[in-house]
């Protein structure tokens, strides 16, 4: 466990996010969503965010993004500071926002306009890969409507991989998902990471599924949002959500977290 600052030993940040701070003022008030977060991310590391609700962990996957610019201090990527969006960090959010107009090979296809670099035949095998490795390769031609929750997710997963972005972020991605789907999806979110070895920010409610995929889970805390704690997970993979070890890192996370929030908003049982 550790707090501050640091990268896994011997690999190159991918992203470093130095004293990040952020304020938001409407009408009704100003809030301080992130003071001063500080945070290396090494190349290929998967990190999961976990906090109480509105800890600022959102804020800060858009700040990474570049979709949102902080007050204060900044964001690098590969050494370079992140001015906006571009195709190396792409987002996944929780409601898949599909086009429900093109079926799941047209979404896939969609996400790969960001490749102008390729022909329209390199796009299409592309796009097939990608549907085949998140197992839809035989709902190609499915309609959004035609497809579960849990295949709408796949279908977003595919089509926010298919452009090959160096960096993943992921906004509580399988948090509207049953249980059971969801159990299958951190088997399969586990084998494409080792597979592709992206760098993963992933933000959840959920302190198993944290432990699940996370070799860091960053504990954050409320007004103004900070990081409060850094646990390491160094289990083997692929990891299953059931098994006792993990269930040992979920309930010290559970416990930190119960000292710094009420915690009645996070899921600490696997459900
Ligand atoms: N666009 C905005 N305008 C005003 N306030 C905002 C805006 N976005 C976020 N906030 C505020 O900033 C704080 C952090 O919000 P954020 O969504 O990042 O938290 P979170 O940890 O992701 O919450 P949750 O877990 O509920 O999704 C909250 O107090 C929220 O109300």
């Amino acid at each position: 466990m550790s707090t501050g600052p640091e990268v896994a030993a011997g690999a190159p940040a991918k992203l470093v996010i130095e004293n990040v701070t952020k304020w938001f003022s409407s009408t009704r008030a100003v809030v301080q969503a992130l003071d001063n977060v500080s945070l290396s991310v090494a190349e290929g590391e998967f990190v999961c965010l976990v906090g109480p609700s509105g800890c600022g962990k959102s804020t800060l996957l858009d700040i990474i993004a570049g979709l949102t610019k902080p007050d204060s201090g900044r964001v690098l990527a590969d050494g370079t500071v992140v001015q906006g969006p571009g195709r190396q960090r792409l987002v996944m959010f929780q409601e898949s926002a599909l086009f429900p107009w093109l079926d799941a090979f047209g979404n896939v296809m969609f996400g790969l306009k960001l490749r102008p670099d390729l022909t329209n035949r390199e796009r299409k095998k592309i796009a097939e890969y990608y549907l085949d490795l998140v197992g839809l390769g035989k709902f190609k031609h499915a309609h959004v409507h035609e497809l579960s929750g849990g295949m709408k997710q796949r279908v977003a997963l595919a089509r926010a991989l298919a452009p090959d972005p160096q960096v993943l972020l992921m906004d509580e991605p399988f948090g509207a998902l049953d249980a059971m789907t969801r159990d299958q999806l951190y088997d399969d979110i586990q084998r494409i990471w080792m597979e592709s070895r992206k760098t993963i920010i992933f933000v959840t409610h959920n302190v198993r599924e944290a432990a699940c995929l996370g070799d860091r889970v960053v504990l954050m805390s409320p007004s103004p949002g900070r990081i409060a704690e850094i646990f390491e997970i160094p289990l083997p993979r692929p990891r299953d959500i059931n098994s006792p070890e993990l269930a040992g890192y979920a309930s010290q996370i559970a416990a930190a977290l119960k000292g710094i929030s009420n915690g009645p908003d996070m899921e600490v049982a696997s459900e």
